[in-house]
């Protein structure tokens, strides 16, 4: 018989690794066998791949199987490394204790780590949140969802695809939950940039997911949550506790709220500008973001806090003074803030600390840094309690040292609590009897040895007798070879060591089971009093999370003050007006990123809706026309968030929509496609304008010819000009042309930064003055950097042709021939749904829209097609 044709025997472990492993195809296995963690097959070889750890192979009924393992005390070591190469682990543990059965042990999954789902300190980063995100797509909205379980926070939101995506882009979750049904659409729309997850389509549903909510939070609506009118966000939650409860997290008492991230207090930025702003991330890995100048926080829960401020700067002018107000006052009675910043050190992570707890995954020794953290709440309530300043004194007023709590855990665990309970030594002394007891008999044992070795030495004559004990023999005597004649009959032989014997005599056996028995019964019992404490202190989850909140709070205004003292920030007066007075600004990145001995050069900026609504801005690349834009925003969002600002003075007219688009760098090769991008990301700012918009429009039209590039700019102008929002302005751009605008349109102003020519050069004294720019600076930069003449000559030339040629007439022509475009594609498409949209394109009469309507009308045909797609798909 051919060996192929005989029957394979697979190993009983084997089938059951099998069995499970096919519930969780989407994971790395980690198979609990013995002291080990075993992986195989693939996910062995992935293991070892990422592990760095070593691959054999094994027989596994006649096949050879991949095998990689790790000792069961590594999890927390080698787990992370999984999780962070992107790998959803599942871990499969022993669920009975292997000595009380004959048969295979019973396994199964106890954990499901993934991304987003994270509790280990090792994957999490302390002054990050470890978001877990759902969205769902409904008929005409999307819901979305955000949890962090190692903080128990929970927030939810419903909107467009632009909000979606601009509070994808704020949270930045670790992974993203979506229905397969939705799969290409959610790559579509929000890009492959989220570690995503697909779950099943009835996971997504209305009814289901209300009763999870309702099931969790044990009420009857999610009306007292303010959420009862959001059905999507409702979803998208509900997907989100559905996953938790999939990957085997069931205790989850710290979640206690889910929270409607109100939207329409904060100031809007969108996709564009936080990216624009390097407000926490930049595309370059090692550039230094607005977020690494102004975090001067000290606790991990403050550190996260500020990133929430930074992204949800606020609206209300009220709620930003009182920030102000703390900020000063600090800043004013520096032992206050020294004090204050002392005792936040003192507290650890709070938030996460009280996580642990719920999810019951804390140790000993953490339980003790959490009362060590409460009792630094003590006088940093003092402190706020005696300090004049109200929002101080209501921090104070609402900061719950949680005394009772405290007291309970000194009186229950050791000081010097261990990390692992296995250690003893967990529950203090004085606080039960029987374990007291137990500990004198387990720890007089060396007494008792020294006396039981000298006994023996008298009796043998052997001199060099010891008693010791391991894990695998436990106690015994050793006698070494010279001695061996000398040894008692009565003594049994237990291992034989190259240059030595080793016995046990039966005093030293019936002194091992006490001993043993009193070691098993500490550790029973110090886990069961372990126990009892973390059900007593459950009640206490609410507490310890408002005091987390509150610290966070506090630690984000002392960091303010630090931040205003060491580099010279100025509190901003904020105003109800629509009109914006920056006296000697300052970026504060760039200000302190300048060679040695440079220093910043500080400028004003006026903003108002009745003479000064456009700034044009022109001056050669590098002389810091980008960074005027930037740090006039960052002064206003720096302000809006509660901090002081870099600058001499700011008077402030709230802010609620800051956009800001960049054109394209590259102006060599730009195509069609590049222009359009351009165009439609310009068009969506022109659609959402209000009359408290700072818009930033930095070298818009770069990507395209000059020519094309002055026309749009031209046409982004005037537009801004005549909308009756009257949106404040700052556009960037080297085409002095755009400096006649000024003649027609009255609250356009004309400032350029200056700069010196020399001979060869020029010299930049980055000062932003008023006036225009008399040349194209393009060229004259093009001389900078060694073009031929032949080349700037003619550069010259081409300028002075296109000059003549901005009119809007050709920019319409330019447009027709898009739209053309556009009609194709859409009959190509040839889809009923689709015969309004074709009808509203053949009716479309362009010459009676300005350029930028145009362009926009084509952008929102362009958006109902792509809706339309959805629908009917
Ligand atoms: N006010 C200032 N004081 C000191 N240095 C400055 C100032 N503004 C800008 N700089 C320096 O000049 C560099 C260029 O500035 P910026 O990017 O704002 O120029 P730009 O005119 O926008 O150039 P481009 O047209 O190429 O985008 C900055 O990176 C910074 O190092």
């Amino acid at each position: 018989m051919a060996a192929s044709s005989k029957p394979k025997k697979v190993t009983p472990l084997m089938q059951q690794y099998n069995t499970i492993k096919i519930k969780h195809p989407d994971a790395l296995l980690l198979f609990r066998v013995g002291d080990f963690y075993e992986t195989f097959g693939e996910d062995a070889v992935k293991a070892s791949k990422i592990l760095g750890i070593i691959l054999t192979h094994r027989n596994n009924g006649g096949d050879k199987t991949e095998l990689a393992g790790f000792p069961h005390h590594s999890l927390n070591t080698y787990l992370p490394k999984l999780v962070k190469a992107g790998q959803r682990v599942a871990i499969c543990d022993q669920l009975e204790d292997p000595k009380l059965t004959k048969s295979i042990v019973k396994r199964g999954v106890t954990e499901l780590v993934t991304p987003g789902v994270a509790l280990n300190d090792d994957i999490l980063s302390a002054k990050n949140n470890n978001f877990l995100c759902a969205v769902h797509f409904g008929r005409n909205k999307f819901g979305v969802s955000f949890l962090d379980i190692s903080t128990g926070e929970f927030l939810t939101s419903e909107g467009s695809a632009e909000q979606v995506d601009k509070l994808l882009q704020n949270f930045g979750p670790n992974e993203v939950l979506v229905s397969k049904n939705h799969k290409k659409e959610f790559i579509e729309v929000f890009g492959t940039q989220f570690h995503s997850f697909f779950l099943e389509d009835w996971i997504f549903q209305d009814d289901y997911a209300h009763e999870s909510l309702t099931n969790h939070f044990k009420t009857k609506t999610l009306q007292g949550f303010g959420i009862d009118q959001l059905s999507h966000g409702i979803v998208a939650s509900g997907a989100v506790l559905h996953y938790l409860s999939e990957t085997q997290h069931k205790q989850l008492q710290h979640i206690t709220k889910i929270h409607r991230i109100a939207e329409e207090q904060y100031v809007w930025m969108d996709r564009f500008t936080i990216r624009n702003l390097e407000l926490y991330h930049s595309t370059n890995l090692n550039a230094i973001t607005l977020l690494d100048i102004i975090d001067k926080t000290i606790s991990p829960m403050g550190g996260r806090l500020l990133k929430r401020w930074l992204a949800l700067p606020l609206k209300n002018l009220g709620q930003i003074q009182q920030r102000h107000q703390v900020v000063a006052h600090l800043s004013e009675e520096e032992t206050l803030l020294e004090k204050t910043q002392h005792w936040i050190k003192q507290i650890g992570d709070l938030e996460r600390l009280i996580s642990k707890l719920a999810t019951g995954k804390i140790n000993p020794k953490e339980v003790i840094q959490l009362k060590n953290s409460l009792e630094a709440v003590v006088p940093i309530k003092q402190l706020a309690l005696e300090s004049p300043n109200g929002s101080l004194n209501l921090i104070g007023q609402q900061l719950d040292a949680c005394e009772s709590l405290r007291h309970k855990i000194k009186e229950v665990l050791h000081e010097e609590a261990p990390v692992n309970l296995l250690k003893g030594q967990t529950i203090a002394t004085g606080y039960s009897e029987e374990l007291d007891e137990l500990r004198n008999l387990a720890f007089s044992s060396k007494d008792y040895l020294d006396k039981m070795l000298e006994r023996e030495t008298e009796q043998t004559g052997i001199t060099s007798l010891k008693i010791a004990s391991n894990n695998v023999f436990g106690y015994y005597i050793e006698v070494r070879n010279t001695h061996k004649d000398k040894v008692p009959e009565s003594w049994i032989r237990k291992q034989t060591l190259v240059n030595a014997e080793r016995y046990i005599t039966e005093e030293l056996k019936e002194y091992e089971a006490k001993i043993l028995g009193a070691e098993e019964r500490i550790y029973q019992l110090e886990q069961q009093l372990f126990e009892q404490l973390l059900v007593w202190m459950q009640e206490y989850i609410v507490p310890v999370q408002q005091n987390a909140q509150l610290i966070a709070q506090l630690d984000c205004l002392c960091g303010f003050s630090q931040l205003a003292k060491e580099h010279h920030y100025v509190q901003p007066q904020m105003n109800d007006s629509t009109a914006l007075h920056i006296k000697d600004g300052r970026h504060p990145v760039i200000e302190r990123q300048l060679p040695l001995g440079e220093t910043y050069v500080t400028n004003d900026v006026i903003l108002n809706r009745e003479e000064q609504q456009i700034i044009m801005i022109t001056g050669p690349n590098m002389s810091g026309k980008s960074a005027i834009l930037r740090q006039t925003a960052l002064i206003v969002l720096l302000a809006q968030m509660g901090s002081f600002v870099p600058a001499s003075e700011a008077n402030i007219g709230m802010v609620d929509k800051i956009f800001t688009r960049v054109g394209a760098s590259d102006n060599i090769s730009m195509g069609e496609s590049t222009f359009m991008v351009e165009m439609n990301e310009t068009a969506s700012i022109l659609n959402n304008l209000s009359e408290r918009s700072l818009v930033l429009l930095d070298e818009i039209g770069r990507g395209t010819s000059t020519y094309d590039g002055i026309s749009i700019a031209w046409a982004i102008s005037e537009y801004l000009h005549e909308h009756p929002s009257r949106a404040k302005t700052l556009f960037a751009t080297h085409y002095h042309e755009l400096n006649e605008m000024t003649s027609t349109f009255g609250r356009i102003k004309n400032y350029n930064v200056s700069v010196k020519e020399l001979k060869d050069n020029v010299l930049f004294l980055r000062k932003l003055i008023p006036g225009g720019s008399e040349h194209s600076f393009g060229i004259h930069v093009a001389k900078m950097a060694g073009m031929p003449q032949q080349v700037i000559q003619k550069a010259n030339k081409i300028l002075k042709k296109l000059e003549k040629s901005h009119s809007s007439e050709e920019m319409t022509d330019k447009l027709q021939g898009v739209q053309n475009e556009m009609q194709l594609s859409f009959f190509n498409l040839d889809d009923p749904l689709l015969e309004e949209i074709k009808d509203e394109i053949l009716h479309l009469d362009i010459d009676t829209l300005t350029p930028v309507e145009a362009l926009m009308k084509l952008n929102e045909i362009k958006r109902l097609l792509s809706k339309k797609k959805t629908a009917s798909s």
